[in-house]
């Protein structure tokens, strides 16, 4: 620091936000109105145990479950609401804290996995977005870590190292902050002779690209050098495929000996494909960022890493130097173990209809933890020190190899002899077995959503964390755009966090021990997110089941218990629509975003928790299936249009088609028996309120099933499966009831 008499502009500041007095207030009369729910409930089953039928008996204990897991989840939603601060950094006051020559070095994983799912192209324009930010080229080293094993990627990398020679020194001279060359260029980008002569090597580079990824290999005539033949020559090996394979590391950048067009040092770039055996369970994401995090001990040792998706570019070139804000040496944050950017994306339709800006999830719930320990981990956009990699704050742990130390100092080339036979051994299949990687050390196996669960650990061994969210975005993502492959999404999060949910490192057990009430709450929110599915799935058929048989299941209108019902359901849905449109939010999205979450209740939520049941018995086992990132022409028009893209006949359909159907005939025979019955609709109203609220939310569902004619529609085997059942599931209850 530099020695002056004034105290020195501040690097960040933190402001509580003023509503967390009315959210405080509101969650303990919110808490009261429960009470008396559930104690009406408890004595509703008291009373049927003794005086009436199997049916209400059954009906009273599903709504008694159904209302108790709500109100257990909304309890621990209040974590996020107890507290929410907002933060700002100033990087413009850095440099009386510290010189560039003095910034720390910074380590870039980025992941990808199947050159199919996930265009290389996408991926070398995440990697040159990052390797354009503006920060000491020579301090920034970007490693990519393909699990595909794809000579594709390979040679995708192979190209965009030729290109960044000339798109960082663009980027440099023009003050380009769309750094990622297809959004540049995407953009409104001044045409000079310059940029369109830039663009022009970037079309060929792409072209060349998709052009190999298409025939599935690379022509002869785009290979330019013998030591491009000697690297592609590694993938030729017959024995050679994505699950077996030795590991292949090229450093194709090397920051102490290749210069751009202007002759100023690139940045390193690293290829990692770390090896593969069919014997070795090799714990998908998570192992890949392991095997990174050693072999670029190795190689740079850097202090600080940055972990990316290969969806996600970056967007503002002073997002490292925003970081050090953070984590710089003299910032006082010694116990930070990481700053969180939220996920944002581009290419979001107006209404967004999957919800797929997950709000809550990513900046909601992040400012409210903020105000607590800090926001947890969500494996993209989130830069870390080394350190907390080994052990807590105040335990380190040492690593089983000397090299791999956070503090030791790589002194070596990092293409020399010695550093690339060590970053083979440390990225062989067998080095972690016997050693603490993935339990003490590292990124932490054992669950589907690697992310959450590391940043549990971490926080749970005493590191606290920032959320980082400037005006423009750090970085930019894609979305899925079809509603299959939104559900396997979070079918698959749904399987992994009650991985951790259920495990010895539960939330609830463990964690409220080693973090406090209101945090474990936090992540306990999340652990149990599936058992949503259990609510929602009862209110979705059984109002609608009774209703057609004319049996009333609710309070009336004019009893005083209906006012509670009201106050429950309004509570919750007018905050949450409050706290939507209070972080960047519209009603139209807000809308959306209720109506996915409805939808994932009776499809990702429930298939998700089946899923790991069957695992836990036994029955199945289940592995990280990528999200596709590529983009069909017609899918992305119907998306821009609002339109919901079913066309294929995925199972989690049915549940959402049974619903859509069975209450579209409750509301309609709903109105029917409150016309033939006297004092119907008091008795009856509330059942026809939910059935219609599950008919408007329904509406693509209709028009998917019987309008549309599209490839994006309802496939007619799904409708006919559905009618089909929810037939023979009302079938079941009338002769039960009868
Ligand atoms: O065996 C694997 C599987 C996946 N990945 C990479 O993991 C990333 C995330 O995969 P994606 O299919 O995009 O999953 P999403 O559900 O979109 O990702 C969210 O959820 C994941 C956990 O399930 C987190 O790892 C991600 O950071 C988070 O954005 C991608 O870069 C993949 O290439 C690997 O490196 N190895
Ligand atoms: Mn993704």
């Amino acid at each position: 620091m530099k020695t002056t008499t004034t105290t020195p502009p501040p690097l960040h500041s933190l402001r509580p936000l003023r509503r967390r007095h009315f959210n405080r207030l509101f969650a303990a009369a919110y808490t009261a109105a429960i009470l008396s729910l559930l104690y009406h409930h408890t004595l509703t089953l008291l009373q049927s145990t003794t005086t009436t039928t199997t049916v209400s008996l059954s009906i009273s204990l599903l709504l008694f479950l159904s209302d108790a897991i709500l109100a257990y989840m909304w309890s621990t939603t209040q974590s996020f609401r107890m507290n929410p601060v907002h933060r700002r950094s100033f990087p413009e006051n850095l440099p009386e804290f510290q010189d560039r020559k003095d910034f720390p070095a910074v380590d870039i994983f980025i992941c990808t996995a199947d050159p199919h799912k996930e265009p290389p192209v996408g991926v070398a324009n995440t990697a040159l977005s990052v390797m354009a930010y503006d920060y000491p080229t020579e301090k920034l080293s970007v490693y990519v870590s393909d699990d595909g094993g794809s000579e594709l990627t390979a040679f995708a990398f192979m190209e965009a190292a030729k290109f960044g020679k000339v798109w960082l020194p663009f980027c440099r001279e023009n003050d380009v902050t769309d750094t990622c060359p297809d959004a540049y260029f995407a953009s409104n980008y001044a045409l000079t002779d310059k940029s369109l002569e830039i663009k022009m090597m970037y079309e060929s580079m792409k072209m060349k690209v998709e052009n190999a990824v298409e025939k599935g290999k690379i022509s002869e005539e785009y290979i330019t050098s013998e030591e491009e033949r000697q690297i592609l020559s590694q993938y030729c090996n017959k024995d050679f495929n994505r699950q077996s394979h030795p590991s292949v590391i090229q450093v194709l950048l090397n920051s102490n000996k290749d210069k751009d067009v202007t002759g100023k040092y690139m940045p390193n770039l690293v290829y990692v494909s770390r090896e593969k055996r069919k014997t070795s369970p090799h714990h998908f994401k998570a192992g890949a960022l392991n095997a990174l995090l050693r072999v670029s001990a190795s190689m740079t040792n850097s202090p600080i890493i940055l972990t990316l998706d290969c969806d996600m570019y970056s967007n503002d070139p002073l997002t490292v130097q925003r970081v050090l804000c953070y984590l710089a040496v003299n910032s006082g944050n010694t116990d930070c173990g990481y700053v969180q950017f939220p996920q944002r994306y581009h290419g979001l339709n107006k209404s967004d209809i999957y919800a797929s800006e997950h709000k809550r999830l990513f900046l909601a719930n992040p400012i409210g933890m903020d105000g607590l320990n800090g926001p947890n981990y969500v494996g993209t956009g989130c830069f870390f020190r080394r350190r907390v990699f080994f052990g807590g704050p105040f335990s380190y742990i040492d690593p089983e190899n000397p090299d791999l130390d956070p503090n030791h100092i790589v002194d070596k080339p990092i293409n020399s002899k010695e550093v690339l036979g060590m970053a083979h051994h440390f990225a062989s299949c067998n080095y972690e077995n016997q050693t603490n990687w993935g339990s003490k050390l590292g990124f932490r196996y054992g669950s589907l959503v690697e992310d959450y669960y590391t940043g549990y650990r971490l926080q749970c061994e005493g590191w606290r964390s920032v959320f980082c969210d400037p005006k423009r975005p750090a970085f930019l993502g894609d979305v899925p755009i079809s509603l299959n492959d939104v559900l396997s999404q979070t079918k698959r999060w749904s399987i992994g966090l009650l991985e951790v949910g259920f495990s010895k490192y539960s939330p609830i057990t463990f964690g409220v021990k080693a973090m406090g009430i209101l945090m474990a709450q936090a992540y306990a929110n999340y652990a149990f997110w599936p058992i949503w599915s259990i609510p929602i799935t009862i209110y979705a058929f059984a109002p609608s089941i009774a209703l057609l048989q004319g049996i009333p299941i609710f309070p009336k209108v004019h009893e005083p218990r209906f006012s509670l019902y009201a106050f429950l359901f309004l509570g919750a849905y007018v905050q949450d629509c409050l706290d939507f449109i209070s972080t960047r939010g519209t009603f139209q999205r807000w809308w959306s975003d209720q109506r996915i979450w409805l939808i994932r209740g009776l499809s990702s939520f429930l298939f998700g928790s089946i899923e790991y049941t069957s695992k836990r018995l036994g029955m199945a086992t289940h592995g990280f299936n990528v999200t596709s990132k590529v983009m069909d022409n017609e899918q992305s028009k119907r998306y821009n249009q609002g339109m919901f893209e079913f066309g294929v006949a995925s199972p989690m359909f049915v549940p959402l088609a049974m619903a859509a159907i069975l209450n579209l005939a409750a509301f309609l025979g709903g109105f029917v028996l409150v016309l033939k019955k006297e004092g119907g609709f008091d008795r009856f109203f509330m059942q026809i309120f939910i059935a219609g609220f599950g008919v408007l939310n329904s509406l693509p569902f209709y028009e998917a099933m019987v309008l549309r004619s599209d490839k994006g529609k309802m496939p007619m085997k799904t409708t006919i499966t559905s009618t089909l059942l929810v037939g023979i599931l009302y079938g079941i209850c009338f002769l039960c009831t009868n």
